[in-house]
């Protein structure tokens, strides 16, 4: 039997390939080691996508850059051929951020005023240098709301105030903006596409924009929510002075708020196309083409839920699969769909780890050993031959 691996991560307990791990333990101790596994990692543009490329034959590379507080950080970005897969979050990310920019545990105001993306720019240098002219840029999980900045700073852009001071890293001082100077902005980049990877469509600034949705989670209070937007509106102004009206219509395209702003630089500078992040993800790892002849796709998540639906990694993987034709479980931490959901949702059956353990914390602490049990618990299903693509009409979905 051939069974496809294909999940996302358990945010806060397991990475995607730790659940592919520890699942295919658990199926192959149920089924005497007889199965034909393969696993392939996938994620939905943000954390977990780079995992997803190396998963998929994309080599690891790292570089030396900025976090998102300016000290060093090493980051890893993938690449296969002329193309790399770029996290930013690997870079820029809230994980980041050093415990002094911690307040009670918790990113401070500080942090969400002066966080930068710089070190995704130099990331994207890093790309280039590694002969990539096709880089997809996988965003969320940020420290930023610098508008992407950080990123153009990072590509040898310079930002000046009136004075002809160069601006200090972060957001906030954008409200200090007076000048761009792209003289000596990386030259490679006129040959290099980009596509944004984000499922984030929200616009730059205002109610819906990166300060106002994102900023209290990187620690923005609402007078630094209100600072951080204006600054944006000025670097959307001041930039406009320089490439034109095309920064003021960026401003306002889905995904130009996604990652602190970062998505806004990469449309209107890097001329980025964006994308549903685990279309993308889909593309590079061919899972669709991988899927033909499996018996069966095992794709999950942490909490299967209603957001889930909404076009999260597993409905890629569920679509994918009814695209070849092949029966799909789910597996999960938890979750709050019903039956009908699921099986509306393209999903044969759904395993919840909350099933075996049903005290969350323990669910998420013994992760890894419960994900075995379970996978051990399918191929014994698999066995007595009770998945059916028809389990919904039989009342036999597990859910
Ligand atoms: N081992 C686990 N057992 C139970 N619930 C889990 C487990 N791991 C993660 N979760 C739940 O999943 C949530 C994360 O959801 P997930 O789908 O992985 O990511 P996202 O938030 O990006 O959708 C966690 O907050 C937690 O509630
Ligand atoms: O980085 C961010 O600003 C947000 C949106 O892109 O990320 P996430 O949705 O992962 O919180």
């Amino acid at each position: 039997m051939r069974i496809v691996i294909a999940p996302d991560k358990f945010k806060g307990s397991l990475s995607a390939p730790e659940v592919c791990s520890h699942l295919e333990k658990g199926l192959q101790r149920g089924a005497g080691g007889n199965l034909e596994v393969l696993r392939i990692p996938v994620a939905d543009g943000g954390e977990g996508t780079l995992d997803a490329a190396v998963g998929s034959g994309f080599t690891r590379r790292s570089a030396l850059v900025a976090g998102p507080t300016g000290e060093p950080v090493t980051a890893d970005f993938a690449v296969r051929g002329n193309e790399a897969v770029i996290e930013m979050a690997a870079a820029s990310g809230l994980a980041l951020l050093p415990a002094g920019a911690l307040v009670g545990g918790r990113p401070g105001p500080a942090a969400a005023r002066t966080a930068t993306s710089l070190g995704t720019g130099q990331l994207i240098r890093a790309a280039l240098d590694a002969g990539c002219n096709r880089i997809i840029l996988g965003v969320g999980g940020s420290a930023n709301t610098d508008g992407g900045a950080g990123v153009l700073q990072g590509l040898g852009a310079r930002f000046f105030d009136a004075a002809g001071t160069e601006l200090p890293a972060g957001g906030a001082a954008l409200a200090h903006l007076d000048r761009i100077d792209f003289g000596g902005f990386e030259p490679r980049l006129k040959d290099t596409r980009f596509v944004l990877a984000s499922d984030v469509d929200n616009p730059l600034m205002g109610a819906q924009g990166a300060a106002a949705i994102f900023g209290p989670q990187k620690g923005a209070k609402q007078q630094d929510v209100g600072l951080l937007d204006a600054a944006l509106a000025r670097f959307v102004e001041v930039l406009a002075r320089e490439i034109g009206h095309r920064a003021i219509k960026a401003s306002e395209a889905p995904g130009a708020g996604a990652a602190g702003g970062v998505g806004y630089a990469a449309i209107a500078v890097l001329a980025a196309t964006r994308r549903p992040g685990i279309d993308v993800v889909l593309e590079f790892t061919g899972l669709e083409q991988r899927l033909a002849g499996a018996d069966l796709v095992i794709t999950g998540e942490g909490s299967l839920d209603e957001q889930s639906l909404l076009g999260k990694t597993p409905m890629g993987v569920a679509r994918a699969a009814a695209g070849q034709g092949v029966p799909v479980i789910a597996v999960c931490g938890r979750t709050t769909l019903h039956r009908n959901q699921a099986s509306a949702a393209g999903f044969d059956d759904v395993y919840a780890l909350t099933e075996l353990e049903s005290n969350v914390d323990r669910c998420i602490a013994e992760a890894a050993q419960l994900l075995e049990q379970l996978g051990t618990q399918i191929s014994g299903r698999l066995a007595a031959n009770r998945l059916a693509r028809t389990a919904t009409t039989k009342e036999d979905l597990h859910v």
